[in-house]
């Protein structure tokens, strides 16, 4: 994605694209393509062991393949950063599905979900309520009341009418409480309920405008300059079934420059002092500070992500020095990854089609090559004018280099699933293309614009694939339908 403001605007190529056309077309960039990915003996790509030409014979085109061991190893790199697997929330709005919920319960992450359709999907898979926490700047009562009875690890509260809301479902729920039920003797019902308050930091960071939300000027979280913040924190504590046990900041998505998260940290922590300053009794209850997700990751080679343990020891140091400055004890610290730790090890997979070249004038000239999904699978260059990698997937080729522009088949010409490419000059119809790191916010942001089928999700691990997710079908489109 380009960054903004600095990075070039809208219908602009970007450097990095324009001046390496050449290069080894069949090149995989280590920090782009999963970790499995290798090209096989006759230059397909393979990831997980797998080649996606049997992939696409199995089950059709286009698809995503998911490499488990990718996915695995990242949810592994940020226990091992952060210290503390549990801390670790992996933010299910990137991606989700039944199986990644037992994948994640099984690297002993926690989960963060932003609506009752993904609170419901993590309890039918099993997940351990106590490690969920739930997110929305507008949640619904329902989602609330499904929060509270499932035992949710935390709420993180958005709006005053919220912490009303919340408060309200936990009070009436202790009066229905049967006297002699529950843990250690406290009836269920009446056990508080975990909350964090979302605190809006003021960070302008640097990313597209679109997925920015720490500046003051947004529908997320509690304002610390206006005072708002403190008086969520007032109302909170004045609630008898809520139970304040973290404060919480997001500033925003695909980001690479630390500073944005460390002057986060910094505020969070300020502002955690004058809290227990002024009530030392929440010392052994407010003990998180969750600093949100936003890490980003390479969808081209121009991008350079820090890597997880670096931003993970600046967070950490920033932490405790202001902690010791402060006289406090260091609190823990959650993060909220999902981009990093989904983005990367997935691949979407295509046929091309229709393949045409547009003279631009002045001897330039464009290929547009069409392929068989598009917007509706990956919204991401359309809405936040984002960058991807695109290769030949079926074959090697030796043949030239020919600046492109992968497009969907949907019925706008905004259509666009990688803007500036190169593609080998004697790229064909029915050949197959891979576009790297759609493993967040692609699939979760599908849609059937068009009534086009989303495509379905594929895992690949040690040789095998299965499928996680199905392809959808004309009659599932039609389900809704009344007769
Ligand atoms: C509250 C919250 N936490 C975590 C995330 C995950 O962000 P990312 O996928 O950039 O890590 C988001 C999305 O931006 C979010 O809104
Ligand atoms: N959906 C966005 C990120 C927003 C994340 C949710 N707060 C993306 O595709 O980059």
């Amino acid at each position: 994605m380009r960054a903004h403001p600095a990075g070039p605007r809208h219908g602009e190529i970007p450097a990095a694209h324009l001046d390496a056309p050449a290069g080894d077309l069949n090149l995989l960039d280590r920090k782009v393509w999963p970790r499995t990915a290798t090209r096989t003996g006759d230059g397909a790509l393979a990831v997980g062991g797998v080649d996606v030409r049997d992939l696409a014979a199995t089950h059709g085109t286009p698809f995503f393949v998911l490499d488990e061991a990718d996915f695995r190893s990242r949810c592994q790199d940020f226990a091992d950063a952060f210290g503390d697997a549990g801390q670790v929330h992996y933010a299910g709005k990137a991606f989700l599905c039944r199986e990644v919920v037992r994948w994640l319960d099984q690297e002993r992450l926690s989960l963060d979900v932003c609506s009752g359709g993904e609170l419901a999907l993590a309890l039918s898979a099993g997940f351990p309520a106590d490690r969920i926490a739930l997110h929305g700047s507008n949640k619904s009562t329902a989602e609330l009341r499904a929060a509270v009875d499932a035992g949710i690890g935390a709420v993180v509260v958005d709006s005053f009418d919220e912490i009303g809301r919340l408060a309200g479902i936990v009070e009436r729920r202790a009066d229905r409480a049967e006297p002699h039920t529950g843990n250690g003797g406290v009836p269920a019902g009446r056990r508080p309920v975990p909350v964090m308050i979302r605190v809006t930091v003021g960070v302008e960071a640097h990313t597209h405008e679109f997925i920015a939300t720490a500046h003051e000027d947004q529908k997320f979280g509690f304002s610390l300059a206006s005072g708002a913040a403190t008086e969520a924190v007032r109302r909170v504590l004045a609630a008898d079934g809520l139970r304040l046990v973290g404060l919480h900041s997001h500033i925003g998505s695909q980001i690479f420059d630390p500073a944005g998260f460390e002057l986060a940290a910094g505020r969070l922590v300020r502002f955690l002092t004058e809290i227990l300053e002024r009530h030392p009794e929440l010392a052994d209850v407010l003990r998180t500070l969750d600093l949100g997700g936003g890490l980003g990751i390479a969808y081209t080679s121009a991008d350079d992500p820090p890597p997880v343990d670096t931003m993970a020891k600046s967070l950490s140091e920033i932490v405790t020095r202001e902690c010791q400055l402060a006289g406090l004890p260091v609190p823990a610290i959650a993060v909220e990854p999902g981009r990093a730790i989904a983005g990367p090890g997935t691949v979407t997979v295509y046929e091309v089609g229709t393949i045409k070249d547009v003279e631009l004038g002045g001897g330039l000239a464009r290929r547009y090559v069409s392929v068989d999904g598009g917007m509706s699978d990956n919204i991401r260059t359309a809405l936040y004018d984002a960058d991807y990698t695109v290769v030949l997937a079926s074959r090697e080729s030796s043949a030239p280099a020919v600046r492109s522009r992968v497009v969907g088949k949907h019925c706008e010409s905004g259509d666009i699933v990688v803007r500036d490419c190169y593609l080998p000059a004697d790229l064909a119809v029915g050949d197959l293309v891979a576009v790297a790191a759609t493993g967040a916010y692609c699939y979760a942001m599908a849609s059937t614009y068009n009534r086009v089928p989303r495509p379905p999700v594929l895992s690949v691990a040690d040789g095998a694939g299965r499928v996680l997710l199905r392809r959808e079908t004309y009659d599932d489109l039609m389900r809704l339908e009344m007769p």
